[in-house]
């Protein structure tokens, strides 16, 4: 898995490949690893299928009881904080890297990066999974604060594109989503027709 998401002005873009891997058989061409836990709020998934599966299925269920009880849209720094709290409290057995990023009317644009062990942290941009180590030199090559969301969306699927033509296990469509105060968009592109690499 090749997994990424970069905060703007207004709002967030998540990306990931779409490659289910076991060993060498490609269980799935076409999953969804970007998954919806609220309205603005979505997390990109790495690791075991079914272990962010779960954990996924769990904060968007909290989340979606939360959000009535207290009338509001929830944040995404509340989101962020139940991934990690299951998943460091289950550290032992779990294997999840998850990208939890979304808008609030808090904060804005957002992006919580909970990597193996389920440690939170709040950055700019973050990148996970087998695919992330081929693109570091890319990001930090190419990053720049204050990127529009053209510019954010355009980065997103390059580093996804070139990840994918290095690494195994990524492989199949780019999947990218688009979240502001506005507007949800999901994209899909075929990952080997880009002329990157
Ligand atoms: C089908 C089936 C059985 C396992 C599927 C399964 O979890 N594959 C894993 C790799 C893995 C992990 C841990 C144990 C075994 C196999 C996989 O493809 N993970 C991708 C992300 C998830 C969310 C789709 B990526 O990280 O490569």
């Amino acid at each position: 898995t090749t997994i990424m998401a970069v905060e703007f002005d207004g709002g967030v873009v998540l990306g990931a490949d779409s490659r289910t891997s076991t060993g060498d058989y490609v269980a799935n061409r076409a999953s969804r690893k970007v998954s919806k836990v609220h309205d603005r709020i979505f997390v990109c998934r790495c690791g075991s299928a079914a272990d962010t599966q779960a954990l996924t299925g769990f904060v968007l269920n909290y989340l979606g009881q939360h959000a009535v009880e207290i009338g509001k849209l929830p944040t995404v720094n509340t989101a962020a904080n139940l991934f990690k709290i299951m998943a460091y409290n289950n550290k032992d057995n779990l294997m999840a890297g998850l990208i939890v990023a979304g808008w609030d009317e808090k904060e804005g644009g957002q992006v919580y990066s909970i990597p193996l062990g389920g440690a939170r942290i709040r950055v700019p941009w973050a990148c996970d999974g087998s695919g992330s180590g081929y693109i570091k030199g890319f990001i930090d090559a190419n990053y720049r604060p204050g990127m529009t969301q053209a510019e954010c969306l355009e980065f997103v699927q390059k580093a996804i594109s070139f990840a994918m033509s290095r690494d195994g296990s990524s492989g199949g469509v780019i999947r990218t989503v688009v979240v502001t105060k506005d507007k949800v968009d999901e994209s899909m592109i075929v990952g080997n027709k880009l002329p990157y690499g």
